[in-house]
């Protein structure tokens, strides 16, 4: 581990620095960055962050600005992680129309993350394209893509900043918009909670500086939930986003999810299958292919993989 549970004031002086002084660069990376930085591979990339930041990644020599997205296609995309005798995608080639919502599925480590990575321009696939409105993702300037993109991680980071700021960090577009931050913070069951705080939006959620107020881990992911709201984006990728909450706080940000269809487009990735019945279309993913895919309905009905999981966790794994 590079760094510790949480980020090293230093580091998050230089953050906040480089944060301020390359606005136009910060891309949804902000969404990814983790707390168990092991390789300079990995999916959440600290390092990479600070350099996309700081604007250090040069932008692609065609780059060209990001139109609203239309349609996602994913075209046979395979992603071999190195020193990985298999690979974590495998040929992988899916369709995605803007306002719908899918959900990726499958057991751990099936693919489902990296493949979320590869779409969301946070990972390079190995081969195959993933092409935004029928151009490559490659040829789009990042920063411009990265701006309509948002990604709610599952490792996400707690930076030691106050509630208002850790959610305001998902659009750092502009000044903060205290209505827009109070209604994102809403849709992911965030709003009371934050107004219990002892300073409200304002409590800074760092117990190690005078005043600072720890959260539990679900009330976290709800902070984090709010920042991904809080990015005005095309595509929310929101990788396992109720992990820790609690059912009533689950059941309630399951509904702004679906809230969000046909208004944007969302990639959800889960293991509660509860929470996918809903989606447009649902991948399944194992051992980093494409194994079904179909409406919660449609898969159940081919007594595949997916309706093998669903029985399952729907019988409480006791069979
Ligand atoms: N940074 C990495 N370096 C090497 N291998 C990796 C890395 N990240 C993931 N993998 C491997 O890639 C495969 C797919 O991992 P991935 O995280 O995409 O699966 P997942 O379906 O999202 O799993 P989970 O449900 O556990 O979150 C796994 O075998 C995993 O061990």
């Amino acid at each position: 581990m590079l760094l510790g549970g949480r980020i090293p004031l230093a580091a998050a002086a230089t953050c906040v620095v480089a944060l301020q002084s390359a606005q136009r660069s910060l891309t949804s990376v902000i969404f990814a960055i983790d707390d168990t930085y092991t390789e300079g591979e990995h999916f959440n990339d600290y390092t990479g962050f600070m350099e996309r930041a700081s604007g250090h990644l040069p932008a692609s020599e065609s780059s060209a600005p990001a139109e609203a997205l239309q349609r996602l296609v994913v075209d046979r995309v395979t992603l071999r992680y190195p020193g990985r005798p298999l690979p974590a995608v495998d040929d992988v080639s899916l369709t995605i129309e803007a306002g719908q919502t899918v959900a990726f599925v499958g057991e751990n480590g099936s693919g489902k993350s990296t493949l979320a990575a590869v779409i969301a321009g946070l990972r390079e696939a190995t081969s195959g394209a993933v092409t935004w409105n029928g151009r490559p993702l490659a040829d789009y300037d990042p920063d411009d893509v990265g701006a309509r993109i948002a990604v709610v991680s599952q490792d996400f980071h707690q930076w030691p900043f106050s509630a208002a700021t850790n959610i305001a960090l998902g659009d750092m577009r502009g000044e903060p918009d205290v209505d827009r931050l109070e209604a994102a913070a809403a849709r992911a069951v965030a709003h009371d909670m934050i107004l219990d705080l002892p300073y409200g939006y304002d409590t800074l959620l760092d117990r190690t500086f005078a005043n600072g107020q720890d959260l539990s881990g679900g009330q976290w992911q709800r902070i984090t939930a709010a920042r991904g709201f809080y990015r005005t984006a095309d595509l929310l990728v929101m990788d396992e986003p109720s992990s820790a909450l609690d059912p009533r706080a689950e059941d309630a940000l399951f509904q702004a999810i679906r809230d969000r269809h046909g208004v944007a487009t969302t990639i959800l990735i889960t293991h509660r299958l509860a929470n996918v019945r809903h989606a447009d279309r649902i991948y399944v993913l194992h051992l980093g292919r494409l194994v079904e895919s179909g409406t919660h309905d449609e898969l159940l009905a081919a007594a595949g993989r997916y309706a093998e999981l669903f029985t399952l966790q729907a019988s409480g794994y006791h069979g």
